[in-house]
């Protein structure tokens, strides 16, 4: 047997959704550089259900099936209130949030196509009300229910502040959002696929991938990363503090990717955005930070930064609460991981790697009381 530990470079499917290839990312053939800089979060959903970008009358149908199906059920907004909402990490919450949406979906155990495709547009709606309820809730704030004519970022922003959001702001989540859709088969897609590979549900695969979303080797990344930030606190002490964390030989995170060689094409995105929205809020440090640890850890380690690190700085300008940043990944990954669902069900084979066994030889049982 062969072993591929972390299953480097194994071709595991084929898929139509996204593709790396010499460090060029597409979705369906559209470089992210040209959807950044020219499309919505809804045309990429759409993008990754239909494989095809949206005419207007299909946008428009999107948007109004998005914004129809946004609040939540009364009894998912109820359910913050039965645990220890302030001890909770709001990437768990989601994750049990998510379980419980299956249990009120009368579909949910449906296996049909055009189900699927409504049980995906339920899910992805809800995904920014369940992440601003319970950023409200454990504030001991009331939730906002969705409006209906805001676009699904500006939403997001409304359901989490109460306010109106500025157009900056819009446009930051929803290129963040566009960003962060699809990426191949990385670990928390692969989760979905092997899920749904045993023909179980929408809910199920999706509450697996957040899990795996959560790990800091992932998505939760981006929260390590402004952890990263808090702690150095001052341009100065970036040197000592990132040799410190090399010569200790610990990972700087937001630093170094499985697929990317020459560097991450989206980082260069939210960069650029860093830049703008800290000089917005008048606290340039956390781009200079960024900055200066990238040249050391690109310089000395020749690890590129990835999609995890300045989104920290940007999100942070934007107000949010460092533990959302894994949960508004989330929130732009779940149409990534629809959209690789639905491909599993249309083609499926229940997916099931060996693992080759290093434990004792045969052995006889003992019964126990002659056991030491
Ligand atoms: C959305 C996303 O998921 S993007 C990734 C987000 N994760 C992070 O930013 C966490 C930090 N980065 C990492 O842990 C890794 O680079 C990963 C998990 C992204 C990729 O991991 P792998 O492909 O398995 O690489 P692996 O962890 O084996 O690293 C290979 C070598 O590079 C080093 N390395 C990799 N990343 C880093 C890093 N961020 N800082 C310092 N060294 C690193 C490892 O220590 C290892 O060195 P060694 O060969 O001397 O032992
Ligand atoms: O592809 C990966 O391994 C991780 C990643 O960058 C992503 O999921 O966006």
């Amino acid at each position: 047997m062969t072993v591929t530990r972390g299953l480097e470079g194994v071709v595991a499917t084929t898929s139509s959704i996204s593709s790396i290839i010499d460090d060029t990312l597409t979705y369906v053939g559209y470089d992210i550089d040209d959807l950044a800089k020219n499309a919505s979060f809804e045309e990429v959903i759409y993008l990754l259900w239909h494989r095809k970008l949206p005419n207007a009358e299909q946008l428009a149908e999107l948007k109004q099936q998005l914004s129809e199906n946004a609040a939540l059920p009364p009894e998912v907004i109820e359910h913050f209130n039965m645990y220890p909402i302030q001890k909770v990490h709001p990437m768990a919450a989601l994750r049990s949030a998510v379980s419980l949406l299956g249990l009120y979906d009368d579909e949910a155990d449906v296996m049909d196509t055009e189900v699927n495709y409504r049980k995906a547009i339920r899910l992805q709606a809800k995904m920014p009300a369940i992440v601003t309820t319970f950023a409200r809730v454990r504030k001991g704030l009331e939730p906002i229910a969705p409006k209906q004519d805001l676009s699904y970022a500006a939403n997001f922003l409304y359901m989490l502040t109460g306010k109106e959001p500025e157009k900056i702001a819009v446009e930051a989540i929803d290129k963040a959002l566009v960003l962060h859709a699809d990426h191949e088969l990385n670990a928390s897609t692969f989760t979905a696929r092997v899920c749904v590979a045993t023909l179980s549900d929408i809910y199920s695969g999706v509450t697996a991938a957040i899990g795996a979303l959560k790990g800091p080797l992932h998505g939760g990344a981006n929260e390590a990363v402004m952890k990263m930030l808090t702690e150095i606190g001052t341009i100065e002490n970036v040197e000592p503090y990132i040799h410190g964390k090399l010569e200790n030989k610990e990972k700087i995170m937001g630093f170094g990717h499985r697929v990317y060689r020459k560097g991450d094409p989206r980082a260069k995105h939210l960069k650029e955005m860093s830049k703008k929205l800290t000089e917005l809020t008048g606290e340039p440090h956390w781009y200079d930070m960024s900055v200066k640890i990238e040249s050391i850890v690109t310089g000395e380690k020749k690890l590129p930064p990835n999609v995890d690190f300045f989104s920290a700085s940007v999100y942070h300008s934007l107000g949010v609460d460092h533990d959302l940043m894994t949960p508004i990944f989330a929130v732009s990954r779940v149409s990534g991981w629809l959209a690789h669902i639905l491909e599993q069900y249309e083609n499926n084979r229940l997916i099931r790697p060996r693992a080759e066994y290093t434990g004792p030889g045969m052995q006889k049982y003992i019964p126990i009381e002659q056991r030491g």
